[in-house]
């Protein structure tokens, strides 16, 4: 078992058969934070996170992780047995890990207190709420006190009030000095984060904390009505956000951006770096496409 504690995956490389899924990628997650992994479908955040866990061997790059015992993973789709209860769910989880009696009796109602889930012990999983259901899935990554907790999209398609109750959940795990590591395609969660590292086909685009990662845009952004290139810029609310490569123009009303300007400017600068050409990259964001 390594002792560090300045856990990651540095200069890590997958492919799966010819796809290239990670490129030299590097995410620090050292203990009591946490680390937010941010891109869109198929950017490699669930690749870079079983890596994590050793579910996933790169085939370059290092590893620093604890042992997989040590390690807590909730997957994209929470991995809780539906047939199961509640009770019978964190269970079979801690006969997994050893976990019995008294200990695993205690540690089963700490986390369902904490979790709002005391009263629920013999409600059938499948009939839990969306949200009830994630922060059950929480509480089984946690039942072993892991050293290392990776969550991948912890909170996709749960309400907006159980997203406050899983945050608090998560936070509370990083101050008591985990190590979390998570996906998410929320970009105000991300911007909560200690670090966070934004992928793109694979690629590192951005890293570092929040403000580094929003004072990293390339480029310039700017308010528009109407976008001149659809290509370029994304709705934000009524209005339109538009990106261009080069400095600020006359005329233009220059954004001060957050954390979801930073990510797609970043994936535009990306995509029209690619090309070549400095013109609008071919697969497009359609305005609607960042809303
Ligand atoms: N087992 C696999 N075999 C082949 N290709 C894979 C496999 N797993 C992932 N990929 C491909 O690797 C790339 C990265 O996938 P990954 O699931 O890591 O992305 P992601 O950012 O988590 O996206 P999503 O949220 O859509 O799952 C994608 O192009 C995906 O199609």
């Amino acid at each position: 078992m390594s002792q560090r504690e300045d856990w990651g995956a540095f200069g890590v490389t997958v492919a799966y058969g010819r796809k290239l899924a990670l490129d030299e990628v590097t995410l620090e997650v050292p203990a009591g934070q946490v680390a937010a992994v941010v891109g869109g479908d198929g950017a490699g955040k669930t690749t870079l996170l079983r890596c994590l866990t050793g579910a996933v061997r790169p085939r370059s790059g290092r590893i620093v992780a604890p042992s997989r015992k040590e390690i807590g993973f909730m997957p994209a789709a929470t991995g809780v047995w539906r047939d199961l209860t509640v009770a019978q769910n964190m269970e079979f989880v801690a006969s997994a890990h050893r976990i019995r009696g008294k200990e695993f009796r205690q540690r089963r109602d700490l986390l369902l207190e904490a979790a709002g889930l005391a009263h629920l012990l013999n409600r059938q999983a499948g009939h839990l709420s969306g949200g009830m259901l994630h922060k059950l899935a929480f509480s089984c990554a946690m039942l072993h006190r892991p050293r290392m907790l990776v969550l991948d999209e912890p909170s996709t398609g749960v309400d907006p009030v159980s997203r406050i109750d899983l945050w608090r959940l998560i936070s509370q795990t990083a101050v008591e000095g985990t190590a979390v590591a998570l996906a998410t395609t929320y970009l105000d969660e991300a911007e909560r984060c200690a670090t966070v590292l934004v992928l793109d086909d694979g690629r590192a685009l951005q890293s570092g904390t929040p403000d580094q990662v929003i004072n990293g845009v390339p480029g310039t952004i700017t308010v528009v009505r109407r976008p001149p290139d659809p290509a370029l810029a994304w709705r934000r609310g009524r209005i339109f956000h538009a990106w261009h490569p080069g400095p600020v123009r006359p005329g233009e009303e220059q954004v001060s951006p957050d954390m979801e300007d930073a990510v797609v400017a970043a994936a535009l600068h990306a995509r029209v770096a690619g090309s070549g050409n400095g013109s609008a990259p071919e697969s497009g964001h359609d305005e609607e496409a960042h809303q």
